[in-house]
């Protein structure tokens, strides 16, 4: 992508800029006040649980949606005021899949472009993405004639043609199966090398975990954290231990507050590393003469700290979530 230059002195440092953002349905407030960057180049995770505020987000940045309150620019540009070079900046995939039926896949992202004033100039692209997407063989078919993976790739593509430095997608891998997921991530992580930043919602926790640099938790209209991704998992001091007993034995009792879980008929335990070190419970096994069958130990990863920092697992409507 040719848009995608680095930084000059004169280019502002930050590709999106959000500022105080509260939005209000009637009586429900969606957005309680939110404010934070995104930087130019950044492949950058925003994650919340159902409901918490991340599409209406993403609709005030693409300008669909009007903030009640606060401001977002995206390359500088102001996304009310400035509304026409802010939208030439960004290329939003959304996490509805809207289409006219009847059009043929590669004529509607032709069309597409048009609406942003690109002719001729990026019909290689436009077939160079549908390459990259595995589409190449669909695009003479018409749109209804799709599976549902791909006609969210279409989704990415026609976010895409017209070579934004900023992209957004909104869940764009829900529901489409891990081959897909594996393409579309490729294609990514390619135009961010290239330099365009990426911004991306998910509940693929494993996703964000390996794409992003930093990531941003919205909790019932409000960030609750925002970290770069490696202080985010370093920063939560324990792990887990699995541990299978010998003939079904049953734990000490002064283990049992340990336990969080059980998988295949392994018992879970959360160590402190600081409080429970691993050999601790070995030894209180060995003193209540307890055998071990299987053992394996397990580093948090995004799930286990999105769980601690929102008290719910990811897709999980927030207890008292503004509905
Ligand atoms: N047009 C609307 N009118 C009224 N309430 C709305 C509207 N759009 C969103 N909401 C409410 O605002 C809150 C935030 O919704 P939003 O869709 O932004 O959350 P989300 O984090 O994107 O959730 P999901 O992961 O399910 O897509 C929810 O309580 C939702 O019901």
């Amino acid at each position: 992508m040719t848009s995608t230059s680095a930084p000059t002195a004169a280019a502002p440092a930050s590709a999106i800029e959000i500022r105080g953002i509260r939005k209000r349905y009637g009586a429900l407030e969606a957005l309680r006040g939110v404010s934070f960057d995104i930087r130019r180049g950044e492949f950058f995770a925003l994650l919340g649980p159902n409901g918490a505020g991340k599409s209406t987000l993403i609709s005030i940045i693409s300008g669909l949606v009007h903030a009640s309150e606060g401001s977002v620019s995206v390359l500088g540009h102001d996304t009310v005021r400035d509304y026409r070079a802010a939208r030439r900046r960004l290329g939003v995939v959304p996490q509805e899949l809207v289409f006219d039926p009847f059009f043929k896949v590669r004529d509607m992202l032709r069309i597409q472009a048009g609406y942003y004033g690109c002719g001729k100039e990026v019909w290689p692209w436009i077939d160079e993405m549908l390459e990259r997407l595995d589409l190449s063989a669909k695009a003479n078919v018409s749109m209804r004639a799709l599976s549902g993976g791909m006609k969210r790739r279409v989704l990415i593509a026609q976010a895409l043609v017209h070579k934004p430095p900023v992209v957004i997608l909104d869940e764009p891998t829900a529901g489409v199966d891990v081959e897909l997921r594996r393409t579309t991530w490729a294609f990514m992580s390619d135009l961010h090398r290239q330099g365009t930043t990426v911004v991306l919602t998910t509940h693929y926790l494993e996703e964000a975990q390996e794409l992003c640099s930093r990531i941003a938790i919205l909790d019932r209209g409000s960030v609750a954290v925002i970290e770069p991704t490696q202080h985010l998992l370093a920063r939560h001091p324990y792990r887990f231990l699995r541990i299978k007993l010998v003939d079904g034995a049953q734990l000490p009792e002064g283990l049992m507050p340990l336990v969080t879980g059980e998988v295949n008929g392994a018992l879970e335990l959360k160590l402190e590393t600081s409080r429970n070190p691993i050999g601790g419970v070995f030894d209180a096994l060995r003193t209540a003469g307890i055998g071990i069958e299987d053992v394996h130990t397990r580093e948090p990863d995004l799930e286990d700290i999105f769980i601690e920092l929102t008290g719910h697992p990811v897709g999980a409507v927030a207890a008292g979530a503004p509905k």
